[in-house]
């Protein structure tokens, strides 16, 4: 069983970690390092895995390691863990925004194999999608293994081309709160018409997951499976007028371009860092 390191255990390590055991991974294998003392005591909790305060602690004995802090924290956390990353070699993956492959090479060793991957936070319940690009030290055993790892968050797929990784967070990594925003606003909408709240997010979320299985299931085309519920001048014509009026593409490829740029924003904020 490979021993796994996450640095940093919040939003996104607790859902990768969820994904891991849900497919049977051990605990026993999985160690992590949390600053906080009640993040700490929550993963130990919910997960029954080894929780550390000290990065070096965690990684100790990894044969790969999860960088999962904030981009901002990334350029600080090479130090503590430069003897061992000399040491074991392990194989880092990243799971930051922005932060690119060169960027990580400079401040953990340019000889690391080096995972950049973004995932989203439906990997709780092995949901995720996941998009993952390597450096050229990566080899394929531990490609294999990278896969293997993200695959138990859901579905995942090889990005050639790093610059496209900022699409990647774009359209899936940041995209489970559009669809979460979504459905806040048919709830706040229908709540404005009467319907009890209660039930309105619970049509409003059963449909959105109708649809996402739809959607992933059935192999059909999305515009095929949007026309079948559009009957001729129907009410969901008249919804989808309504959004085409009101320029839905355009404001959806405008919030796609907004991430995509604070991506390589965020990355350039590193970089411009002393
Ligand atoms: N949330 C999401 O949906 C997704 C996030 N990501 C990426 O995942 C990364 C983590 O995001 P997210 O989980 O949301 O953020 P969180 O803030 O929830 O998690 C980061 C964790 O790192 C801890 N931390 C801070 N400094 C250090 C340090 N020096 N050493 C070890 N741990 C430290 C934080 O502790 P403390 O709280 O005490 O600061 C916190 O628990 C980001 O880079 C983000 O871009 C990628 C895909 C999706
Ligand atoms: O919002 C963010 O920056 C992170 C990356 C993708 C999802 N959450």
């Amino acid at each position: 069983m490979t021993r796994l390191a996450f640095i940093g255990g919040g939003n996104m390590a607790r859902s990768l970690i969820g994904g891991l055991l849900k497919t049977g991974v051990a605990p026993a294998t999985i160690s992590v390092a949390e600053p906080r003392a009640e993040g700490r005591q929550e993963l130990g909790r919910d997960f029954g895995i080894a929780c550390y305060a000290e990065n070096r602690l965690a990684a100790a004995e990894a044969e790969v390691i999860v960088l999962a802090v904030k981009p901002q924290v990334m350029p600080s956390i090479h130090g503590e863990l430069q003897d061992l990353l000399q040491r074991q070699r392990p194989l880092l993956i990243s799971i930051a925004a922005g932060v690119r492959l060169d960027q990580l090479e400079r401040w953990f060793g340019t000889g690391l194999p080096i995972v950049r991957c973004m995932p989203n936070t439906p990997a709780l319940i092995g949901a995720g999608a996941t998009g993952l690009c390597a450096n050229g030290r990566v080899s394929p055993a531990q490609k294999a293994q990278a896969q293997h790892i993200l695959d138990a968050a859901g579905l995942t797929r090889w990005i050639d081309d790093e610059t496209l990784m900022d699409t990647v967070t774009a359209i899936s990594g940041s995209a489970p709160a559009y669809f979460f925003a979504l459905v806040e606003a048919l709830e706040e909408a229908a709540v404005t018409q009467g319907l009890p709240r209660e039930t309105a997010r619970a049509l409003a979320a059963q449909t959105c997951f109708g649809a996402g299985r739809m959607l992933t299931e059935s192999g059909e085309d999305p515009a095929v499976l949007r026309q079948r519920v559009t009957s001729p001048h129907g009410t969901t014509q008249a919804a989808l007028e309504s959004f085409s009026a009101d320029g839905l593409s355009r404001i959806v490829a405008r919030a796609v371009a907004a991430a995509t740029r604070r991506g390589v924003e965020l990355a350039a904020e590193l970089d411009a860092q002393p």
